[in-house]
């Protein structure tokens, strides 16, 4: 299974790629969808909402009234926390749910606003941002959803900066221009770059020939590969690993200025843990092993993997401390 996050601020144009990859065959995993369905009218979410807002945010009919509730939580951003400790756990649950259910080779997309946000970013084998002009955002909050120009600007104030989003992104697909090109980019990223990722991690092993353009795979626009990867290795290392993981700068020497299609990075096994294990979750995290593991020699075990995204050439080498005599 290959886990793609999609984020992009308000109306970057999240949903229209993620109705393009469902069209394409992917899983897609709706937050927003998730998250209106926690406080459904029955739900334990609207009583919480209710426990801790007031009924004087329902309807007549006992509906959870989302426009009063959009006004009070993005102008107090206390408001907001407290919303989001009630929905944002149930959007995890439901979130699971749906992807427990997936079949194994699946492409699940998660259509996940507030991603980076809520720190998620690290979890997936790529994380997808739709970007475009904030100028352009609010535009479209006005022109096609009717809101006022201070309500769009206090819902793009609740949310990360572009810069600080753009961060995170494996892959950026720029939304600046009509739909037609949107749908378009979605098109070859999908076929380029997650397919062909899909493929490798079900082979647990390299295709040979995958040769990607750049912009194909919408790495314009990412930055600091070699961080990021840190960062997913971590990430699918159990809190209880004592391994470091050293960013090596490789990828920056043939790339200046920053590591965007090339990187290398160590994880160095902690002692006493066992290396087969520490190989394996990195292996599993979409990091399959070139050749087998040397066997413990006068340096320890190592193993060299390598990231099943066909656009970029991210080497991991994973090393243990020898033995003791
Ligand atoms: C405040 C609510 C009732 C307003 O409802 P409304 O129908 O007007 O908006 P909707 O839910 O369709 O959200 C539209 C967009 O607003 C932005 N947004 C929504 N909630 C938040 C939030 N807590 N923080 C920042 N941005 C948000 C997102 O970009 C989202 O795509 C609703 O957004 C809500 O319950 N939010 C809390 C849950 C949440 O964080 N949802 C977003 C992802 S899980
Ligand atoms: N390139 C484009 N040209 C014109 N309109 C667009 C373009 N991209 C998106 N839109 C429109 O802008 C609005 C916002 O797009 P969309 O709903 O996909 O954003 P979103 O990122 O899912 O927003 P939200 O965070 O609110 O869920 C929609 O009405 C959509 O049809």
């Amino acid at each position: 299974m290959l886990r793609i996050g999609l984020t992009g601020g308000i109306a970057a144009g999240k949903s229209v790629v993620a109705r393009r990859f469902a069209e394409l065959g992917a899983v897609v995993v709706d937050a927003d969808l998730l998250a209106r369905a926690a406080v459904e009218p029955g739900s334990e979410g609207l009583a919480e909402i209710v426990a801790a807002f007031g009924t004087g945010l329902l309807t007549p009919d006992g509906a959870l009234d989302r426009p009063a509730l959009g006004r009070l939580v993005f102008a107090d951003d206390g408001a907001r926390e407290r919303l989001n400790a009630i929905v944002h756990p149930r959007v995890r649950a439901g979130a699971a749910r749906l992807i427990d259910g997936a079949p194994a080779g699946a492409v699940v997309v998660e259509d996940i606003p507030l991603l980076v946000e809520t720190g998620q970013a690290s979890r997936f084998h790529l994380v997808v941002v739709v970007d475009a002009p904030d100028e352009l955002r609010l535009q479209r909050m006005v022109d096609q959803r009717g809101m006022r120009r201070e309500d769009a600007e206090q819902r793009m104030a609740a949310q990360v900066s572009r810069a600080d989003r753009l961060r995170e992104a494996d892959a950026v697909l720029a939304n600046d221009r009509g739909l037609a090109d949107l749908l378009a980019a979605s098109d070859t990223l999908w076929h380029q770059r997650l397919l062909p990722f899909r493929n490798t991690l079900d082979a647990g092993g390299h295709e040979p020939g995958a040769n990607v353009q750049p912009a194909e795979a919408g790495l314009p626009g990412t930055s600091g590969l070699s961080r990021r990867i840190a960062a997913k290795l971590r990430a699918a290392l159990p809190a209880s690993s004592a391994a470091s993981i050293v960013e090596s700068r490789r990828g920056a020497a043939r790339h200046p200025p920053d590591d965007v299609s090339a990187a290398a990075v160590s994880v160095l096994s902690g002692a006493g843990e066992e290396f087969d294990s520490l190989s394996g979750a990195i292996a599993a995290a979409g990091f399959p092993r070139v050749g087998a593991a040397a066997p413990p020699g006068a340096g320890g075990p190592f193993a060299t993997h390598r990231w099943a995204d066909p656009a970029t050439d991210v080497t991991v080498v994973v090393t243990a401390p020898p033995a003791p005599a």
